[in-house]
């Protein structure tokens, strides 16, 4: 439902986004990922008709977004980032003003209206100036205007910025319950969140995709895939753990932490019975033991590191 091909923008000298691709298909939701600066949400831009590629394509539902934007507008609901509402508006007469952009009308303009409302829970104040509501319901009201007509694509640029926890966990809930129909990206800086929601998660960095994966294929890149933490009754004892495990083929090391120690498995290899074995070997009493699934933040950190040299990331 969403193809970018070779997608790139520049801003003078900065290459923003520098040649990138992937698809998403329906009932898949994309975490998209990547630090500060990383070309996310001029990404998203490009999607959605905001902002002209230097090069590249996209298509939404097989339309060209350049070639035939009043089609994909039709398909795609975007939240962009902020506050993308007008401030001196209240949040029913922004959903009219969007219904009436939207062409609603009649019984169904009425309906997509309350559907919107109800899903992001802005009852409570549909006739307060947008201005003065809190971050976390100007946030709503954005994604109220995204959903409004029941798009096939969406497109969320930081859609749980600024909301509280039970508020983000709403979000999440909202956007998972409408994933089966829709194909959905998000960008987050949350990796919690692509584990809660996302069924693939593509990390850029400087303009360009670092990484693509489900989130259990990202965590296997970790260097604690298949390690294994176990918790000494004794801490005293990560000493003869340690001496019991040295030099052992699949080992690649062990950290110690007080009373927990963990071992490294060389190439990501699973060593429960290696770990198991040492530990009965040698009497060691434990209090728990587990096998780490490697962890998202961690492979983050790996895959969008800037070279040490004074390469900044950005060509000109
Ligand atoms: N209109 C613009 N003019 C000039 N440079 C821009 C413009 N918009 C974005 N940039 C630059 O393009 C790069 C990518 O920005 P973008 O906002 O897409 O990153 P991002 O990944 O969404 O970041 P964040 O996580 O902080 O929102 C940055 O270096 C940014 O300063």
């Amino acid at each position: 439902m969403i193809r970018i091909r070779d997608l790139a923008k520049r801003f003078g000298s900065i290459h923003a986004v520098d040649g990138i691709s992937f698809a998403v298909a329906k009932g898949e939701v994309l975490g998209f990922l990547g630090p500060n600066g990383a070309g996310k949400s001029t990404t998203m831009k490009m999607i959605t008709g905001f902002l002209q590629p230097s090069a590249g394509s996209a298509e939404v539902c097989g339309f060209d977004v350049e070639r035939q934007p009043l089609e994909v507008k039709r398909r795609i609901g975007y939240l962009p980032e902020g506050a993308p509402a007008y401030g001196d508006m209240t949040p029913l007469s922004f959903l009219e003003f969007c219904a009436d952009v939207r062409r609603l009308s009649g019984a169904d303009r009425r309906a997509k209206i309350e559907a919107a409302v109800e899903k992001t829970t802005l009852q409570g104040v549909l006739y307060q100036p947008v201005d003065t509501l809190s971050k976390g319901f100007k946030r709503r009201v954005g994604l109220a205007q995204a959903l409004l007509h029941d798009p096939e694509v969406l497109i969320l640029d930081e859609p749980t910025d600024g909301l509280d926890p039970n508020q983000k966990h709403e979000v999440r809930s909202l956007i998972h319950g409408m994933a089966r129909d829709k194909a959905i990206i998000i960008s987050t800086h949350i990796l919690e969140e692509v584990d809660a929601l996302c069924s693939r998660a593509v990390v850029i960095a400087s303009g360009r995709i670092v990484a693509d994966g489900t989130p259990g294929q990202l965590e296997a890149r970790s260097r604690l895939h298949n390690a294994v933490t176990v918790r000494l009754k004794n801490p005293a004892d990560a000493a003869a753990l340690r001496a019991a495990l040295a030099g052992q083929p699949g080992i690649a090391g062990i950290e110690e932490n007080g009373a927990e120690a963990t071992v490294l498995p060389a190439g990501g290899q699973p060593i429960l019975a290696i770990v198991d074995g040492a530990l009965r070997d040698k009497a060691i009493a434990v209090e728990e033991i587990k096998v780490e699934r490697g962890r998202l933040d961690e492979v983050f950190r790996s895959v969008t590191a800037k070279p040490k040299s004074n390469d900044t990331g950005k060509r000109g």
